[in-house]
């Protein structure tokens, strides 16, 4: 499982992970949006942060049972301390871990579709970056991600995957 903040690269390195692996991906937001044939920012608009936080911890608590998965999560799912938990006990959890400074240059790639981040001023957005980091630092795995291509993250999960495969047959 992956973890980490909005833009990190959840997605798209959990995406590389799980072709490498031969295993099923899931993006936990991306079945919120199905379930509700919406997008996060009409999800957010039409029924509100309060519902949507209330389905992410439905479909979480879904997903964790099925074994052999990779799964991203969205950037707040570890706000609720019972999901932050049910996936600690239940998946290795990689932390991808970016810099405000690399961060920042990614801003333009996410704004529009993150409605968290609509209306914050850079200061507002950093302010958030660093809040949200406590909610982060409980994880079976960092990975820096700073500088490096998704496909080079990815390669260094597989590998450290593989590893403990390797340790625990
Ligand atoms: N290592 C990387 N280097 C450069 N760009 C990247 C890298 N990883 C992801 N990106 C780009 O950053 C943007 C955000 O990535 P992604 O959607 O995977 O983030 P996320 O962590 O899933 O965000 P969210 O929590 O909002 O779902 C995308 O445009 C993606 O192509
Ligand atoms: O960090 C957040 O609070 C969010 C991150 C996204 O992945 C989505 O889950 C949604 O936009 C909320
Ligand atoms: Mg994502």
């Amino acid at each position: 499982m992956f973890i980490g903040f909005m833009g990190v690269g959840k997605t798209t390195i959990g995406n590389l992970v799980a072709k490498k692996l031969y295993r099923d991906f899931i993006d936990i937001d991306h079945e919120i949006e199905q379930e509700y044939g919406m997008s996060i920012p009409e999800i957010f608009s039409e029924i509100g942060e309060e519902a949507f936080r209330k389905k992410e911890k439905e479909v979480i608590s879904t997903i964790c049972q099925k074994k052999l998965k990779v799964i991203s999560v969205g950037g707040g799912a570890f706000l609720q301390e019972e999901v932050k938990q049910l996936c600690l006990d239940s998946c290795i959890v990689f932390y991808l871990d970016l810099s405000w400074g690399s961060w920042k240059e990614r801003v333009n790639l996410i704004i529009d579709s993150r409605p968290v981040l609509k209306g914050k001023s850079m200061e507002d957005m950093e302010k958030l970056f660093y809040e949200r980091q406590e909610i982060y630092a409980n994880h079976h795995s960092k990975v820096n991600v700073d500088k490096k291509e998704a496909e080079e993250i990815a390669e260094h999960v597989v590998d450290s995957i593989k590893l403990s495969w390797e340790l625990y047959e």
